[in-house]
């Protein structure tokens, strides 16, 4: 893969050619047709017509941004609030230069937790994510998961249509991206290159920029490109348990933030991750991976991220060669 420096991509990503995303209006009849050639390449893609109101999301930055605006003290007893440590699924040699707030929207953790000070504010936060925007979210995913689920690339019966993606799970996290010190030593990256690990991935961001994907032209050549922001749009990109439910028909996109590089400048952004039921065995007629389920994978993943440092991620479920593989 090509490692482009973290500092590369200007405020955002100046110098990087723009990935034309497909733009999908979600109420349209042919809306499976576009999702599967969206989702053969490049594996991410814009909605629009998609029923978020604009003043939710306008609400829920603003409130998330207050709570990133506390004093590093307070607002590192929220709960949930992490800084420069991974997300989902990534490298944890390297920090990542990004603070978030994740919210697991299948538990309700107690807000007790949240420092006395702050608990209004962050039980106003965590109110508006789960019973107003994570909702969103979750219609959204069903609605795009059962459009895919009758093509022929997935082709699910009815039981694998309802546990292949969990109804009421699902991960938000709010992140903020400060700008970075042009003259620090170290130039770290907003967020290092990754593919989620989930069905797929709703982003919701600001009109800073510094979203990148990783584009495959043919075999060998891979090019970063950034994905411009459009107000009132939202972006979703595959993750890993579509690619294996679809027998690599669909890819989980590469991607990874650059933090802005102008003093005073920081992004933003809203996302939701959509996962599978936990215990649900992940199969496809074409055996390019042996059965597995998300549980499995993500205690994988754990594994690898605590011996290595890296997410090793698909390749450990793959079946490379069926006619060698003992009965
Ligand atoms: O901040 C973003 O837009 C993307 C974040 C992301 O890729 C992730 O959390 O996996
Ligand atoms: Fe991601």
């Amino acid at each position: 893969m090509e490692q482009q420096a973290a500092n590369g991509g200007g405020d955002g990503d100046r110098e990087l050619e723009e990935l034309e995303l497909p733009t999908l209006d979600i109420e349209q009849n042919k809306l499976t047709e576009q999702l599967v050639a969206a989702c053969r390449d490049p594996g991410v893609f814009r909605l629009v017509n998609h029923g978020v109101p604009g003043d939710l999301t306008a609400r829920l930055f603003r409130l998330t941004r207050g709570l990133f605006e506390l004093e590093p003290a307070s607002k590192s007893r929220l709960p949930g609030y992490f800084w420069g440590t991974p997300a989902l699924s990534l490298r944890v040699k390297e920090l990542n230069w990004v603070e978030g707030l994740h919210v697991d929207a299948a538990l309700s953790s107690p807000d007790a937790a949240a420092d006395r000070d702050d608990a209004g504010a962050y039980t106003a936060f965590k109110k508006v994510v789960t019973e107003e925007y994570v909702p969103h979210m979750a219609r959204i995913a069903r609605k795009l998961f059962d459009a895919l689920s009758v093509s022929k690339e997935l082709c699910l019966d009815a039981e694998q249509r309802a546990s292949y993606l969990e109804e009421h799970g699902g991960t938000f996290r709010a992140y903020r991206y400060p700008a970075r010190d042009p003259a620090a030593a170290v130039q770290y990256m907003g967020m290092e290159p990754h593919t989620d690990s989930s069905v797929l991935s709703i982003l919701n961001q600001d009109l800073v920029g510094g979203l990148q994907v990783l584009r495959r032209d043919g075999e060998k050549k891979e090019t970063w490109c950034s994905v411009r922001p459009v107000a009132g749009t939202l972006v979703v990109n595959l993750g890993d348990m579509m690619q294996a439910m679809s027998g690599d028909a669909y890819r989980s996109a590469v991607h990874r933030v650059v933090a802005p590089s102008s003093p005073g400048t920081e992004r933003m952004s809203l996302c939701y991750f959509a996962f599978p039921e936990e215990h649900a065995v992940i199969r496809h007629p074409s055996g390019c991976y042996r059965g597995f389920s998300y549980g499995e994978f993500r205690e994988r993943v754990q594994a690898d991220i605590k011996a290595t440092g890296a997410k090793v991620g698909l390749a450990r479920f793959r079946v490379h060669d069926r006619s060698s593989a003992p009965p």
